[in-house]
């Protein structure tokens, strides 16, 4: 190893930023831990003249990526710029090239990662991906290292802070929606498009990402049910709220018998639930392991510093391995083939709010379509609606298959009693 460590940054955002401030701030802990000096040498951009809030200490500043592709002084490369189809090409280059890549990207890892991390060990070279799940949560290090011993049965979490932000500010500041997508786009947390967060797709990916470590099975973003939060309201958070519930954004990673299912959906917890106590962008990660038991992970899941430290300690393990030899032979693929749950396989609590005609006969109309496929109520509200002849009713079942709660779902949404299905969401916690 050299006598000094020279990074090639890709991107200067908001994870770029806290990057070189991590780097410039820390010099004296991050070359007590490798042993030399570590340098952004450097920089690549979309626009050079953009005011930067870092000063980045001389580096060179670029908006060609060959720049620093074909740097032969680069030893690795930290790429904080997003995208996913180029980006992968540069990052398979770099590899090809002999450089180490640590990345935030959780977009390209839920996509290529596999193909990525083959290419790296081919190359021996490393490619570390801590900031991609959660933030500055060290989950990624906690599946592949601290719980390396255990089997993981289950993963259950906040992994979207954008989401986070905005239904915490919603439902305790009864802020609107779009005011707050906004904020959580000013202060940095949400992608360039906001779409993924709030569609649940980033979290899909970060859940992709967790059960393929978790499990050790490759789990692809296709696996992944996903829905996101643009549709909740906020009569649907005060319901919840009226019958001891909160809303989050739950991504859930379940293995029984060696057979998986991974979700991401609105769901509602009981108030008294942990995560029900995770605001904002914060987020948080229960893992459950046969042996462990049950942990749980908590921090900032988005923001430039919480997540510039999980892209530096990433750093920090490239030149630790560097100076110890074993670069690019410290990963391996998964051991176990990919099995997917069927519907009847899944079980969970759901949320029904109904519109229905206020009148003789709804009632046993709804009860007994409930019946006929096995689903039973754990908690039923009836409220008229003042001046109408509708009425609404709240149903919270007990267990059920997804795979008869969609069926049952199909019958209501065809049954003349009933105007309209308001909203449906999944119910986790409790027993
Ligand atoms: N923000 C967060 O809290 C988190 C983000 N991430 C991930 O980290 C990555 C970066 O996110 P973030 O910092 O928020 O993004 P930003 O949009 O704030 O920053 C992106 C940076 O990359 C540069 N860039 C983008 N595309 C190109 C390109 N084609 N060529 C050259 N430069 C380019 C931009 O240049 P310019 O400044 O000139 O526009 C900018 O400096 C993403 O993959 C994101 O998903 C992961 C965890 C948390
Ligand atoms: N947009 C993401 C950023 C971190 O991954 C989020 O809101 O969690
Ligand atoms: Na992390």
């Amino acid at each position: 190893m050299s006598a000094e460590v020279r990074v090639g940054l890709l991107g200067l955002g908001t994870v770029g930023t806290g990057v070189v401030s991590i780097i410039s701030r820390h010099q004296e802990e991050l070359r007590h831990q490798v042993g030399c000096p570590v340098t952004v040498t450097k920089v690549l951009v979309r626009d050079k003249q953009k005011h930067r809030p870092v000063d980045f200490d001389g580096a060179f500043i670029t908006d060609d990526i060959n720049d620093v592709l074909t740097d032969p002084e680069i030893d690795i490369i930290i790429e904080v710029m997003g995208g996913v189809e180029s980006t992968r090409e540069h990052l398979l280059t770099a590899l090809k090239n002999g450089k180490h890549v640590v990345t935030a990207n959780k977009d390209l890892m839920a996509l290529y990662g596999s193909e990525l991390l083959k290419v790296a060990a081919e190359n021996g070279c490393d490619l570390y991906y801590e900031a991609s799940v959660a933030g500055g949560i060290p989950i990624i290090r906690s599946l592949c290292d601290g719980l390396a011993a255990d089997r993981i049965t289950k993963m259950m979490g906040i992994v979207n802070g954008t989401t986070n932000y905005i239904l915490t500010k919603m439902i305790q500041e009864g802020s609107s929606y779009e005011d707050v997508l906004k904020q959580a786009q000013e202060l940095g947390f949400a992608e360039s498009d906001p779409t993924a967060d709030v569609e649940g797709l980033d979290a899909a990916r970060k859940m992709a990402i967790l059960a393929t470590l978790g499990f050790s099975m490759p789990v692809g973003l296709d696996d992944v049910s996903v829905r996101g939060i643009s549709s909740v309201t906020k009569s649907d958070l005060e319901y919840c709220d009226q019958l001891g519930y909160t809303m989050k954004l739950i991504g859930l990673a379940k293995r029984d018998d060696g057979r998986v299912e991974v979700s991401v959906e609105p769901t509602l917890l009981p108030k008294t639930h942990p995560l029900a106590a995770v605001h904002n962008e914060y987020n948080a990660v229960y893992v459950y392991g046969e042996a462990v038991g049950e942990t749980m992970f908590y921090g900032p899941g988005a923001g430039s510093l919480p997540t510039a430290t999980a892209v530096v300690s990433d750093l920090v393990t490239v030149m630790k391995n560097m100076r110890l030899g074993v670069s690019g032979r410290t990963v391996q693929g998964p051991l176990h083939e990919r099995v997917l749950k069927q519907d009847n396989e899944i079980e969970s609590k759901y949320f029904l709010r109904l519109r229905v005609l206020d009148q003789a006969g709804t009632f046993q109309a709804v009860t007994s379509l409930f019946a006929s496929h096995e689903v039973s109520f754990e908690k039923l509200l009836q409220l008229p609606i003042e001046g109408e002849e509708v009425a609404e009713v709240i149903v919270i079942t007990h267990h059920t298959s997804k795979q008869n709660y969609e069926a049952l779902y199909k019958k209501l949404s065809e049954l003349d009693v009933i105007e309209s299905i308001e909203s449906c969401y999944r119910v986790e916690g409790g027993h």
